[in-house]
C-alpha cells in the first residue's frame, strides 16, 4: 500500500533530474592520421557498455543510437591538395557526418559522436553550426589541431580541423575540391583550448596573433582546472547563451591514464580534471554536442586499452550528469510498490 511518505519519496525521485535525450553517432574513421585501429573505438566503447552507463545515470535519460557513419570516396580528388594525406577519405566522411549531426540536433537530442580520429570534428562542429547558429567550442587536447597544409609537418588531417573551421583562416587554404558544402563560418573567438602541451611553431604563432583563448597545462597548473574552464567559457561565450560543443581528444588526458592513443603526450590532465571539466559543462545546461576522439584500441596492452576506454566512459558520463557525489535512486529502485504514474 502507498502511504504518504512513499508517495512523497516517489515524487522526489521522479522530479530529480531533467529529461535528457542523447543521440549517439559512431565514426569508424582513421584516415586523418597514419596509425591503424582508431576506427575501432566506437565498437570498443559500445562493447564496454557505454550506452548502459548513460542510461544508468537517471530515469529521464533516453539514448538513441544512430549507428555508424558510412560513406564512399571519390577517387578523382585523391592527391588533389598537397600535404593533405588521404584527403578524399576525409571529404567523403565529413560530408555525411555533418548532415547526421544536424539531424540528431534537430531531433532534439544532444549529439554524442564517437571517433575516429580528430579530423571528424570538422564535421561535428559544422553540423552543429547548421542546427544552432551560435556555437561555442571547447577543444580539449594536448594539440592545437590548427595546422594548414602549408604549416603541417605531418600532412595528417587530424592536425588541421580547427584551421578548416575558422573563418579567420579561410584565406590560408587553397581551393579544396569536394568541400564546397563546408563554409568556414565560425569565428576563432568562439573556440577555447584546454590542455595544450604539444603545439607546433606555426600553431603557436597563430594562437598568439589571433588571440585565441587557450588554457594550456601551464595555466591549468597556475589557476586549476575549475577556474580555467570557467575563464574559457566566459571568453568564448560571454553572454552565456551559446550552444556548447566539447571536442574531447583523449590525448588531453595524461598518457599514464589514457595510454591507448596515437599521439600521446606526457604531463597532461588527470582523469579527475577531465571529469570535472565535463561536470562544469553539464551544469551550464547548454551542452549540445560532444566528440570523444582518438581512442586507439590497437595501441598498448589489453590493460592500456581497458584504462583508456574506461577513462573515456567516465568523461562522457560526467558530461551527461553522472555525479561523483552519488546518484539518487531510480523509480524502480524504490523499496515500495509504485502507484500509477498519474500521481
Ligand atoms: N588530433 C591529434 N591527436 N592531433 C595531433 C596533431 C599533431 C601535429 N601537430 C600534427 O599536425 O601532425
Ligand atoms: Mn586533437
Ligand atoms: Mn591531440
Amino acid at each position: 500500500m502507498f502511504n504518504r511518505v512513499s508517495v512523497r519519496l516517489l515524487r522526489q525521485v521522479r522530479n530529480a533530474s531533467l529529461k535528457t535525450e542523447i543521440g549517439v553517432i559512431g565514426v569508424p574513421f582513421e584516415n586523418g592520421q597514419r596509425k591503424v585501429g582508431v576506427g575501432n573505438a566506437p565498437k570498443f566503447l559500445r562493447d564496454a557498455g557505454l550506452i548502459k552507463s548513460l542510461q544508468k545515470i537517471h530515469d529521464k535519460i533516453d539514448v538513441k543510437d544512430y549507428g555508424d557513419i558510412v560513406y564512399s570516396i571519390d577517387h578523382d580528388i585523391s592527391n588533389s591538395v598537397p600535404n593533405m594525406l588521404m584527403y578524399e577519405h576525409m571529404v567523403a566522411c565529413t560530408k555525411v557526418l555533418s548532415k547526421q549531426v544536424t539531424r540528431v540536433l534537430n531531433d532534439g537530442r544532444i549529439c554524442l559522436t564517437l571517433g575516429g580520429d580528430h579530423s571528424i570534428a570538422l564535421a561535428t562542429v559544422d553540423g552543429h553550426l547548421q542546427a544552432k547558429s551560435d556555437v561555442a567550442v571547447l577543444w580539449i587536447d594536448a594539440h592545437a589541431d590548427i595546422n594548414t597544409n602549408l604549416t603541417s609537418d605531418s600532412g595528417n588531417l587530424h592536425g588541421m580541423p580547427v584551421a578548416l573551421l575558422a573563418k579567420e583562416l579561410s584565406d590560408y587554404w587553397p581551393y579544396l575540391p569536394g568541400m564546397d558544402w563546408q563554409k568556414p563560418v565560425m569565428s576563432i573567438r568562439n573556440i577555447g583550448y584546454i590542455g595544450l602541451r604539444s603545439v607546433d611553431s606555426f600553431e603557436r604563432l597563430l594562437i598568439d596573433n589571433l588571440g585565441i583563448t587557450a588554457f594550456g597545462m601551464e595555466e591549468i597548473e597556475k589557476y586549476g582546472i575549475h577556474q580555467c574552464v570557467h575563464m574559457a567559457l566566459d571568453r568564448i561565450d560571454p553572454t552565456h547563451t551559446k550552444s556548447l560543443h566539447v571536442s574531447f581528444d583523449i590525448d588531453s588526458i595524461d598518457s599514464l591514464e589514457a595510454p591507448s592513443t596515437g599521439t600521446p603526450v606526457r604531463g597532461g590532465l588527470t582523469l579527475r580534471e577531465g571529469i570535472h571539466l565535463m561536470e562544469i559543462v553539464h551544469k551550464t545546461g547548454r551542452l549540445n554536442a560532444i566528440d570523444l576522439v582518438e581512442v586507439n584500441p590497437s595501441i598498448g596492452t589489453g590493460h592500456d586499452v581497458a584504462l583508456t576506454v574506461s577513462a573515456a566512459t567516465h568523461i562522457i558520463t560526467a558530461a551527461f550528469g553522472y555525479s561523483r557525489k552519488g546518484l539518487r535512486p531510480k523509480v524502480h529502485d524504490l523499496p515500495i510498490q509504485t502507484p500509477p504514474s498519474s500521481t
